[in-house]
């Protein structure tokens, strides 16, 4: 038997403790990162996933579209809207790369910080609405991912500045501030996309809730045997992701004879990804598509970095429903979904196993 970073390497998985494996790597609270620090050159038996997809194999030629948000307004609606009705995923080109590079440097200076100082802020509770963990669902999913995420809830109520560590704390505020602008500007377009008034998303109060995922996906050992992030939606309306160079997103594209691909989604400087999420769907009854995705764990020496918000409505309350936009529904095309609070779909949410698409299908009629 051989000690990873406090995770046992066993040689036989049959009598393998996964529950108390779990733990002391929880425990160790230093993620996927201190097993990597301690030169692992296997995979510990908690990252093993027993079926995998093949890693790749999208054809060539078949690529999510980019969008240069610069193009006059009707052609940006009409792109917008037509990339998230046949794929779900587009990048937009937004030309803020110094901001973008400032960004992603700065949550690999925490990732990459000395075992004790990272560990001090190491939580599976967010006191204050910030924590650093692995693997959010790792007590829920049935195999651990390669990957460890700093969490913010930026919004409705953001959180209080001495809570970020110092390390990156200026720069995912003002992240904040420029994801805010971008979500506003491409809520318009759907908006706008769906038929109605450019605001009618962020009238909705869909702006307001904010989510930030600061992901770090270590070089793995293994890669072929386990996952970075494993294949799920986005639960939310819509996600706003900024990638390095390294690349590993794929998202599943079915083709023309209805066979499911996995397609990378190649990272292109300066460029956003952004993609519907469930609750999109929804309330577009079905227009657009929260598409299922993965990140395939880093084969590179270079560990990988990408940081997501995602979008959810602020306002929310027991009086306060979602579901089909009414302007969306008529006797020819009636309701797919059924309404709900907020608190009834995140609770679905948070009970299901996150590489699950059940969200969907809970709220279907
Ligand atoms: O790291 C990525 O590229 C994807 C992250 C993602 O899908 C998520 O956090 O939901
Ligand atoms: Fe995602």
């Amino acid at each position: 038997m051989k000690t990873n970073a406090g995770v046992k390497v066993m040689a036989s998985p049959d009598n393998f403790d996964r529950a108390a494996a779990l733990k002391e790597f929880d425990e160790a609270k230093t993620g996927v990162r201190g097993i990597f620090e301690s030169g692992a050159t296997t995979l510990p038996p908690i990252f093993r996933h027993p079926v995998l997809r093949p890693r790749s194999s999208s054809p060539s030629s078949v690529s999510v579209p980019t969008i240069d948000l610069s193009l006059p307004r009707p052609d940006a609606v009409a792109l917008a809207s037509a990339a998230a009705r046949d794929w779900g995923f587009f990048q937009v080109v937004n030309h803020n790369l110094p901001l973008f590079d400032r960004t992603i440097s700065a949550v690999r200076a925490f990732h990459e910080q000395p075992p004790s100082v990272r560990s001090a802020f190491y939580s599976r509770s967010p006191e204050g609405g910030v924590s650093y963990s692995s693997n959010v669902d790792l007590y829920r999913s049935s195999a651990a991912s390669w990957r460890d995420t700093i969490q913010l809830v930026m919004g409705p109520t953001p959180p209080d500045p001495a809570r970020i560590p110092p390390v990156c704390r200026e720069e995912l505020l003002a992240w904040d501030e420029h994801v805010v602008k971008v979500g506003r500007e491409l809520m318009g377009l759907l908006s706008e996309g769906l038929g109605a008034d450019a605001g009618l998303l962020e009238g909705m109060s869909c702006l307001e809730g904010r989510v930030m995922v600061c992901h770090y996906y270590p070089p793995c050992p293994e890669p072929e045997s386990t996952v970075g992030l494993a294949e799920h939606t986005d639960p939310g309306v819509l996600t706003v992701l900024v990638q390095d160079s390294v690349g590993g997103l794929q998202i599943k594209w079915k083709q023309d004879d209805g066979e499911f691909v996995w397609v990378d989604v190649h990272p292109v400087p300066g460029a956003l990804v952004i993609n519907v999420g469930d609750l999109l769907q929804i309330m577009s009854n079905d227009t657009y598509k929260s598409v299922e995705h993965r990140v395939l764990a880093s084969s590179h020496q270079q560990a990988r970095v990408s940081i997501a918000t995602f979008f959810n409505p602020g306002k929310r309350g027991e009086s306060v429903f979602y579901g089909p936009l009414p302007a969306l529904v008529s006797p020819d095309k009636p309701a797919k979904y059924r309404n709900f609070t907020m608190t009834e779909f995140m609770g679905t949410f948070f009970k299901g196993q996150l590489a699950s698409r059940s969200l969907v299908e809970h709220f279907k009629l």
